[in-house]
């Protein structure tokens, strides 16, 4: 049998799901969180052994779809058949959400609804005659509580919608054929339909406190989304993210991770004493040293998913982007790309892919190639590995990077904006902001684990197969012997990094081995920290006593033989360029179009040289009194994108000249 999750958006669709199937997926306190389908059969302890599959969709607000995460769920309604509908409804908005259950109410399959939030509707004093809206709806009701630690309901909605499997009910409205192609007509139907909704509402619905009665919220509100004292506050927030996670709390849990890594680590190299030396420094130093580098960061990335959890719940999303809208709109984007940056924040992919619920497309795709910007988890080891060895483990480097990365966010819209040309037109930001709420701390660490669980499964699969291939690369020449200590540039790794390396001299690092680790990089980010393990063979970087790096920072930085110049270059460049094969993968199905998808990895590969170059050459000219190596080939690389992106911002504009004469031709 199979049940369908349809309701309004935030209404808890998912989180029902959740509860129902045991399974994790994405839960957020505002409008527009699933963005897919997903579907799970219903636990045991629901389904009585029978087998039930779930259906979680996307919200809506009616079947007409407004945006397409909307159409992916009118189109699932429509097109799939399934047995039952369950429609949730927050039940401190019936007023809202009923516009919804009347369509569902006319589509000829059974309906159960769920009055779910009820525990809020009772704390805001809102009462609802069940029976009686039960009887106008023609279908049963049943009130839900879906969250967690106190599920109420369930059982019983799943008893229900199994036992009106098959059966008919008879729909309390129905619209007859309206023209879909004449607004005048639908917009008539919609206002019968709005009617017959508020006279059901009045008849059960009521409320203690009058919804146009200013509450503490809207007081709340009211300083939160005020221009100046809202940006600060979300700046703060921000820092303060960055400074727990990644100076305070989390290298503090780090600290003792990476004393047992490294006894482990010389447990196992104790262990493999007799056996050849090429497998035990192949499992040592190229599995247990790579991975255990990047494991040995997980806590300072655990301690941010946490934080940004937090956040999601909170209700504080919707708030900041009706903040920053204003701002992003000067550069053709909208307060609906602000969710998609916060949630890039903990990892590119969920939020590039949240960049769905934006409706037009340009802003979409401008939002889906810009978001990955901001440092995600899988960058902070990048970031915290820097800080330590060449800044003294400076809280500064993180949040730099942060806001370096939103400064690039907005000069990358305002390229895309000059490339495209829809320098004219501005999209309508409209979001609902949801109550806000204390965030449950059992939601945030189950997120947090089941995030940190993510991060272990590719430092032990990808991370680990990228080490292994490093390491073999670096220990052979192509002649298959292996290389002597002193003649490492003899390696295949060498050979094939070096040609690499030569376009980096511009930016301050061109060697082998640094090319390699930004390589890497790109198929996942913490590679980049994995190779510079393994190629220098450090093992962890934290160390146990100082929180500063292994054998004193100076010796990681000699080591690599960076300036602290060269080396916030290196680090800039591995941030600002394209994140993962994983996100590229995410951009692709947002973006939606080979030429965007191409010009959008050109554009991350570019900004990381620009960035790089610039922070290189300038610093030196600044620190040293004299520019840095090959400052003319790289400027005339650069000069060479400039002017390929201004030749494409001309043609854009000289295509739209042409459209506007061919437009007004006839009337000549
Ligand atoms: N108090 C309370 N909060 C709930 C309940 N059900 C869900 N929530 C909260 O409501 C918010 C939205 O929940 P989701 O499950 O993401 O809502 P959704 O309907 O899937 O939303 P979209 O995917 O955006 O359409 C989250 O913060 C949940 O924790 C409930 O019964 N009571
Ligand atoms: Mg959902």
């Amino acid at each position: 049998m199979r049940i369908l999750l349809a309701g309004n958006p935030n209404s808890g669709k998912t989180t029902m799901f959740n509860a129902l199937t045991g399974q994790h997926a994405k839960v957020g306190n505002w409008g527009g969180v699933t963005v897919g389908e997903f579907q799970a059969p219903v636990k045991e302890s629901y389904s009585s052994g029978r087998d039930i599959s779930l259906v979680d969709l996307p919200g809506a607000y009616s079947m007409s779809p407004f945006s397409p995460e909307e159409s992916v769920t009118s189109e699932h309604i429509r097109n799939t058949h399934s047995d039952v509908i369950i429609n949730i409804i927050d039940s401190t908005s019936i007023a809202r959400s009923l516009f919804f259950t009347s369509q569902l109410l006319e589509l000829g399959v059974p309906v159960v609804v769920a009055l779910n939030k009820s525990d809020m509707a009772e704390n805001e004093q809102i009462r609802i005659d069940k029976g009686l809206l039960s009887q106008r709806l023609g279908c049963p009701v049943i009130a839900t509580v879906s969250t967690e630690n106190q599920s109420s309901g369930l059982a019983q909605v799943i008893q229900t919608a199994v036992s009106l499997a098959g059966g008919h009910q008879i729909p309390p409205y129905r619209q007859g054929a309206v023209d879909l192609t004449n607004k005048d007509a639908v917009d008539r139907a919609d206002h019968q339909r709005y009617k017959f909704v508020n006279d059901v509402v009045n008849d059960v619905e009521l409320r203690e406190v009058r919804a146009n009665e200013k509450t503490f919220q809207d007081s709340v509100d009211e300083i939160l989304t005020n221009r100046f004292i809202g940006i600060s506050v979300f700046a703060a927030i921000m820092f303060g993210v960055f400074s727990i996670s990644q100076t305070y709390l989390g290298p503090y849990i780090a600290d003792w991770l990476v004393g047992w890594i490294e006894s482990f680590q010389e447990w196992v190299s104790g262990q493999l004493q007799d056996s050849p030396p090429l497998l035990s420094t192949v499992i040592a130093d190229g599995i247990i040293g790579g991975v255990g580098a990047v494991i040995g960061f997980l806590p300072l990335v655990m301690v941010m998913y946490f934080l940004i959890a937090l956040l999601e719940e909170s209700g504080y999303m919707a708030r900041v982007s009706a903040v920053l809208d204003p701002l992003f709109k000067r550069v053709g984007l909208s307060g609906k790309s602000v969710i998609p940056i916060v949630i890039s924040t903990g990892c590119a992919v969920p939020g590039i892919m949240s960049a769905r619920t934006i409706r037009d497309d340009r802003e979409r795709r401008a939002t889906a190639m810009l978001a990955s910007f901001v440092p995600c988890g899988a960058k902070i080891p990048v970031i915290a590995l820097f800080s330590g060895a060449f800044f003294g483990g400076a809280a500064w480097v993180s949040w730099v990077s942060y806001f370096l990365g939103l400064f690039l966010i907005f000069s990358g819209a305002f390229v895309v904006k000059m490339v495209t040309g829809f320098q004219y037109r501005q999209s309508f930001f409209i979001m609902e902001f949801p109550r806000f709420r204390a965030p449950s701390l059992t939601h945030a660490t189950t997120s947090m684990f089941e995030r940190a669980k993510a991060y272990i499964i590719k430092a032990a699969t990808i991370i680990l197969l990228c080490n292994l291939v490093v390491h073999v690369m670096q220990s052979f020449n192509w002649q298959f012997e292996l290389v002597a200590e002193e003649m490492q540039d003899t390696s295949i790794l060498a050979s094939i990094a070096s040609p690499i390396a030569f376009l980096f001299i511009p930016l301050g690092f061109g060697t082998w081995q640094l090319a390699a680790a930004a390589v890497t990089g790109f198929i996942a980010k913490e590679n980049v920290v994995g190779t510079i393990a393994v190629v220098y063979g450090l093992t962890a970087f934290i160390d146990t006593d100082e929180l500063a790096m292994v054998g004193g920072a100076n010796d990681v930085a000699n080591v690599m033989g960076l300036t602290s110049v060269s080396a916030l270059s290196y680090l800039f460049f591995n941030l600002y360029t394209p994140p993962c094969f994983a996100a590229i993968g995410a951009m692709n199905s947002e973006i939606r179009h080979k030429g965007w998808l191409l010009s959008a990895v050109g554009l991350q590969v570019s900004t990381g040289y620009i960035v790089a170059f610039t922070t290189y050459q300038l610093g030196s000219l600044l620190i040293e009194g004299q520019l840095g190596d090959g400052f003319i080939p790289g400027l005339i690389v650069i000069l060479s994108l400039v002017a390929v992106s201004v030749a494409l911002g001309q043609r854009t504009r000289a295509n739209f000249t042409r459209q506007y004469e061919l437009a007004v031709a006839p009337a000549v």
